[in-house]
This record gives structure tokens, C-alpha cells and sequence, in this order.
């Protein structure tokens, strides 16, 4: 299928192509919510030999993980040039001739590399939509994949996706901690030794139409944390107590949510988000997402340590089943995480 890249290129658009009209009239449009700031963590503080700083900092994001699900991460130490480098690879993969990108083409989510183009979802009568954004996706660990094109690309994904899996181990010594459990509880729970990466570029072309579209409708991101860099241009959307916000990112800052199985292993403390991407009719979106989730094989539970408070929320479920579950629930039907809900 033609990227949504070539279709604004090959045509002088003025209205948006039926099969991505995610919203059939205008009255149910997609109506931009307001920016709301967020709580931002600095990074650097979790390894203050303060201890003062260090239980601060803990705190903060205990509380951004109950309250928003949702921080902004700073001080983490990712170098600029290394995220610039990869926002211009990522655009010259974009750039490819067709041919060359669609050779990845798939629908088999459990192919290491993927490339689609205006992903499909089905609406409550079962009408294909399509949503304004082309897709690379690859699994970068326990096993590390990476398209061989363009010149640089894998020694760049291998650099970030290094640091990022570093960034993550952190952060989730930190969020056991806020939970009141030994520092490594997660690391070992989740054997994030070999623990499941993702690296995803999401390419949202200028959209003639943005109000009807959608880059991405509403979901919660299967896995631990999900972290995500724009190029500068806005689109993120998150649900917080029940509306939507536009977030805007620090200079230098990276995205961070809690998902599924960090729902799950908090036994409910910290709810996974819900957000959406929206399109605009001016500038190309570009974001990198990666995802950092336990290993594939890992049945994930709520934590023991936090039974003795409560009972159970959720069952259990092998994560790699979970996220090929999730792939194909419908935009109507229960999301799988409240279908794992035990009451
Ligand atoms: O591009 C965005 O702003 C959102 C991306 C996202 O939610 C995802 O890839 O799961
Ligand atoms: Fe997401």
C-alpha cells in the first residue's frame, strides 16, 4: 500500500481521502484539547549521593506515576546530537523510494521489522480507516534488528537503544522504590535482562484535513514505560481525569508514560495512560517511541510484595501473548487490560 507520504506528494490535496476519515462530519471532529503542563523528573537526581535528593526525586515520580501516568524526563543524559542524528535517519528512511521501504511491509506483528502505512482500524460497522501516519517498527532487543538502510542507521539505533534500555532500568529501580519494594524488584520480576524493546518511527505527513483524521486513535501502550521524542512539532495527546490535553515538551526532555504491565504489577497504583496522536495541516510530524517491556516470556502479576495490602486486580498473562492480543482487539471491544481486570 502507497505511503500516506506519497499520497500527499503525488496529489494536490485539498480534502481528505475518504478512507481516513476517522470522523465522518465535522460536528464529532476532533476538537484539540488544552496544553497542560506536567510533572517533569530530573533524571540526574536518582543518582544524587544525597539521600535527600535521591527519596525527593522517588517521591515525584511515585506521584507522577499515580497522578498522571504521564513525565517529562530531564538531565537523562542522551546526548543532543545523538537524538538529532537519529530524528535526520529516521527522516531519510521516510525518504526511501517505496520499493525500498515497502520490502518490510506486514501485518505479522511478531515480524522483527515492519513498515505500514496508514494502519488499519476497524470502526463499529466494520468500516476499514485508515489512520495519517506511516510506520517503521523493530524489535531492538532481547534480539537487536535494524534495516540496513540508510548508511548509519543500526550503529545509531544500537547507540540509543542502549542508552534507553539504561534510562529505563533506572527509572523502574526508582518506580520499585515508590512502591515500596526493593530497588531491583521489577528488574528481576520482569527479567528485563532480557527485557522486550521496541524502536518505532512515526511519520505524520501535513494533513489537509487534520480535524477529521487520525494519527493514532486512543490506546494505552502495551509494556513498562514508553519513551517518545518529537521533532519540535506537537500532536501528543493524553486523557488526564477524564479530558484531553495537548502536552509540549522541555527542550532536551523526553516523554515518558507508564503502560499495561506497569498497570499491572502496581496492582492498579499506577494506571496506564490513554492517549492519541493528532495530525495538523502545516509540518510533518516525526516521533521515536520506544517502548521497554519485560521479556517476551515473562508472565506478568501483580507484585507480590504488594498482596500483602490488597488482593489481586488483574490475572496473569504472558506479555508476548498480551501484545499479540492487543494487536487485534477492535476499537470497540474491552481493551485487554480491563479485560485482565479480576473485579
Ligand atoms: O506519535 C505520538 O505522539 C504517539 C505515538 C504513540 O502513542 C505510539 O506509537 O504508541
Ligand atoms: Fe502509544
Amino acid at each position: 500500500m502507497a505511503s500516506v507520504k506519497a499520497l500527499v506528494q503525488s496529489q494536490d490535496l485539498k480534502s481528505l481521502p475518504s478512507d481516513y476519515a476517522h470522523f465522518k462530519d465535522s460536528q464529532k471532529s476532533i476538537v484539540a484539547g488544552p496544553e497542560v503542563s506536567l510533572p517533569v523528573i530530573d533524571f540526574s537526581l536518582l543518582s544524587s549521593t544525597n539521600p535527600d535528593e535521591r527519596a525527593k526525586v522517588i517521591e515525584d515520580l511515585g506521584k507522577a506515576c499515580e497522578e498522571w501516568g504521564f513525565f517529562m524526563v530531564v538531565n537523562h543524559g542522551i546526548p543532543e546530537n545523538l537524538i538529532n542524528s537519529l530524528f535526520n535517519v529516521c527522516n531519510e528512511f521516510f525518504d526511501m523510494p517505496e520499493e525500498e521501504k515497502l520490502k518490510f511491509e506486514t501485518t505479522n506483528p511478531l515480524y522483527p521489522v515492519m513498515v505500514r502505512s496508514g494502519s488499519t482500524i476497524h470502526d463499529k460497522s466494520n468500516q476499514t480507516v485508515l489512520f495519517w501516519r506511516d510506520y517503521l517498527r523493530f524489535f531492538v532487543h532481547p534480539e537487536f534488528y535494524c534495516p540496513d538502510k540508510p548508511q548509519d542507521f543500526r550503529d545509531l539505533i544500537s547507540e540509543y537503544s542502549q542508552r534507553t534500555r539504561d534510562l529505563a532500568c533506572k527509572l523502574l529501580q526508582g518506580i520499585s522504590q515508590s512502591l515500596g519494594m526493593e530497588e531491583d524488584y521489577i528488574q528481576k520480576a520482569m527479567d528485563l535482562d532480557h527485557g522486550t524493546q521496541i524502536f518505532a518511527a512515526n511519520y505524520y505527513p501535513p494533513c489537509p484535513q487534520p480535524e477529521l483524521a487520525i494519527g493514532i486513535p486512543p490506546h494505552t501502550d502495551h509494556g513498562l514505560l514508553t519513551f517518545l521524542l518529537q521533532n519540535g512539532v506537537g500532536g501528543l495527546e493524553i486523557q488526564h481525569e477524564g479530558q484531553w490535553f495537548h502536552v509540549n515538551a522541555l527542550p532536551n526532555s523526553i516523554f515518558v508514560n507508564t503502560a499495561d504491565q506497569l498497570e499491572v504489577l502496581s496492582n492498579g497504583k499506577y494506571k496506564s495512560v490513554w492517549h492519541r496522536a493528532v495530525v495538523n495541516n502545516e509540518k510533518t510530524r516525526i516521533t521515536l517511541v520506544v517502548p521497554n517491556g519485560p521479556s517476551p516470556d515473562t508472565i506478568v502479576t501483580p507484585a507480590a510484595p504488594l498482596l500483602r495490602e490488597a488482593p489481586a486486580a488483574y490475572g496473569p498473562m504472558k506479555y508476548m501473548e498480551y501484545v499479540n492480543v492487543q494487536r487485534v482487539t477492535r476499537l470497540h471491544e474491552k481493551p485487554l487490560l480491563d479485560r485482565l481486570k479480576l473485579h
